[in-house]
């Protein structure tokens, strides 16, 4: 059983992967975690010290290395996972599980304004244009993230009970 979580940043994926793997007795597996720990570095130094296009290509390594080396686990992707090169062929490829975590704008922007120094993408952009940045970057992304088996909306509940909803829609 492989599930992979995809969604925009702070859609939920770190804190609801955690809890979906607890509940179905799963490895629970972040990219992002897996990518600092064979980097030795955290995302911002990174793409501070590396670029983007590094962390892209690094990103594309270790989602091979999990989805052909592992199983049984929930993978929590990055936001942009599935939107570079062949990301979501590969993740399609391995799973029938493919899980998107909707968040609206709206309820990005709360979650994102207070979170923006980890993610790089977000950290240097001013909170008043967060709801134009963040739309028109979802739009772009939503191509991506609509292609996964399940659409899960995200807003106005908790992590518990979207974890429930999850696993009720996993095949
Ligand atoms: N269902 C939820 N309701 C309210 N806040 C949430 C919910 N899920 C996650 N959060 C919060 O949103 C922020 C981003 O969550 P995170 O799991 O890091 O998202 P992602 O991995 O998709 O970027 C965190 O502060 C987290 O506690
Ligand atoms: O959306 C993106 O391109 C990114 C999302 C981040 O993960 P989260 O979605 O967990 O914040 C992280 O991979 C990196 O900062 C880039
Ligand atoms: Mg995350």
């Amino acid at each position: 059983m492989k599930i992979v979580l995809l969604g925009y940043m702070g859609s939920g994926k770190s804190t609801i992967g955690k809890l979906l793997a607890q509940n179905m007795k799963l490895q629970f597996l972040d990219l992002d975690d897996c990518i600092e720990e064979g980097e030795g570095m955290d995302i911002p130094e990174i793409f501070k010290s590396k670029g983007e296009l590094y962390f892209r290509k690094r990103e594309f390594h270790y989602l091979e290395e999990v989805l052909n080396g592992k199983d049984n686990f929930v993978l929590s992707t990055g936001g942009g996972t599935p939107c570079y090169g062949k990301n979501m062929e590969t993740i399609l490829g391995a799973t029938n599980n493919v899980v998107y975590l909707k968040v609206s704008i709206p309820g990005l922007v709360a979650r994102l304004s207070k979170e923006k120094s980890e993610r790089p993408l977000i950290r240097d952009i001013p909170d008043e244009e967060l709801p134009e940045f963040i739309g028109k970057h979802l739009f772009e992304r939503n191509a991506f993230y609509n292609r996964a088996h399940c659409i899960v909306v995200g807003d106005n509940k908790t992590p518990d009970e979207i974890a429930l909803e999850i696993e009720g829609s996993i095949l």
